[in-house]
């Protein structure tokens, strides 16, 4: 049985945490609010972020950092996208020996527009960090935490990283499958927040089935085409980190994503909504970095570009609709026509 710890106590580390307690692993979950872990450890229970869910005995909270990854290996990194490079820092100060990050984090760093498995390899000097691994898919915090079945993906460069991660997570509720291509897990992942905002948002205005349907599509595709020209492969857009967490987060009530868009839908100002929500919602800031990715790239990405008016410029979500149903006539498969069009133009 391993040592793991998990660097972040909000819904999703607190989730893990119980899967791998349920693993038989021990488990040091580490939060930055010494009031929030007493509370965590003397309560038996994460108040804020996962009301109700009694917490396993060999779970145990850490509010130093230095404790909590004493004699680990294993660290499992949990906090929103905004803060991972604060935490990286605090951690290569709290280890000697290299270990392994598992990253869970689902957003893209406007500016530098890197992904996270970049940053950590940034932020850590190469003689602490082991591997990179990223754990993602359709899996909400709420229902992992009441052991219902859930799958996700377990993505490196380094394929038996991967692997490592599956066997340590994997159980009867929690099935992982493993995937070589670490960049379309992690732009799957970070993208599909923004399909969910504009998704809530169509909820939000009293669209119907059609409308969401049409923007997980064609959300899809502008996630597949940005995936691709940055060296995923197309096929991962097809599995659990694409269409998978694609569909959950546009659908589910779960989806802080969502709930934020149904808001901003209900005509709710967006600083508002992000109050409201007391969790984080990865998409607003990834949805600024999809846009400077579209213009680095060339790469159209109308959904991403007119959502970001809607979040950032007050454009009204009822115009934006509008806008996006008025584009230009084009084909469905237009990259594909494209590329025939070429190679008969070679032949
Ligand atoms: N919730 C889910 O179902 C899933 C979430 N994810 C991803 O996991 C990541 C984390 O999300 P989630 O757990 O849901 O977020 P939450 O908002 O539920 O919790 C975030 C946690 O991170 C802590 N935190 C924030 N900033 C710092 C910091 N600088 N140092 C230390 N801790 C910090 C927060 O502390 P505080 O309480 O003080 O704010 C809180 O405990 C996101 O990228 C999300 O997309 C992925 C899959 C599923
Ligand atoms: O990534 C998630 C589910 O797979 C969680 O989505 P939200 O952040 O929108 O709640």
């Amino acid at each position: 049985m391993a040592k793991v710890a998990i660097l972040g106590a909000g819904s999703w580390g607190t989730a893990l945490a119980i899967v791998l307690c349920d693993n038989g692993h021990e488990v040091h979950l580490w939060g930055h609010r010494k009031e929030h872990i007493e509370a965590i450890n003397r309560t038996k229970k994460n108040e804020k972020y996962l009301p109700n869910v009694p917490l396993p005995d060999n779970l145990t909270g850490f509010y130093s950092l230095k404790d909590a990854v004493e004699n680990v290996e294993t660290i499992v990194l949990a906090v929103p996208t905004k803060a991972i490079r604060e935490v990286l820092s605090q951690l290569r100060e709290a280890i000697d020996l290299p270990v392994l990050i598992v990253h869970v984090s689902k957003g893209i760093e406007p500016g530098s527009l890197k992904r996270i498995s970049e940053i950590i390899e940034e932020e850590m000097p190469p003689h602490l960090l082991k591997d990179v691994v990223v754990l993602s898919g359709p899996s909400h915090a709420e229902e992992v935490s009441l052991r219902q079945p859930t799958t996700v993906t377990s993505a490196s460069k380094n394929i038996q990283a991967a692997k490592f991660v599956q066997d340590l997570f994997i159980n009867r509720y929690f099935r992982v499958y493993t995937n070589p291509d670490i960049i379309g897990v992690e732009i799957g992942g970070a993208l599909k927040n923004i399909i969910a905002l504009a998704a809530g948002i169509s909820d939000g205005l009293g669209y119907g089935d059609n409308a969401k349907a049409a923007l997980i599509t064609r959300g899809l595709a502008e996630i597949s085409r940005l995936g691709c020209k940055m060296g995923a492969n197309p096929l991962t857009f097809s599995g659990l980190a694409g269409i998978g967490d694609l569909i959950v987060t546009c659908t589910s009530v779960h989806s802080r994503n969502w709930r934020a868009g149904h808001l901003l839908g209900k005509g709710k100002k967006l600083d508002e909504v992000l109050e409201s929500m007391g969790m984080v919602v990865e998409g607003v800031r990834t949805t600024k970095a999809a846009k400077q990715l579209s213009e680095k790239y060339s790469v159209k990405m109308p959904i991403a570009n007119v959502l970001y008016e809607v979040l950032f410029h007050e454009k009204d979500p009822k115009e934006a609709v509008e806008a996006l149903m008025a584009r230009v006539k084009t084909h469905e498969m237009e990259d594909l026509v494209n590329i025939l069009e070429n190679r008969n133009e070679e032949l």
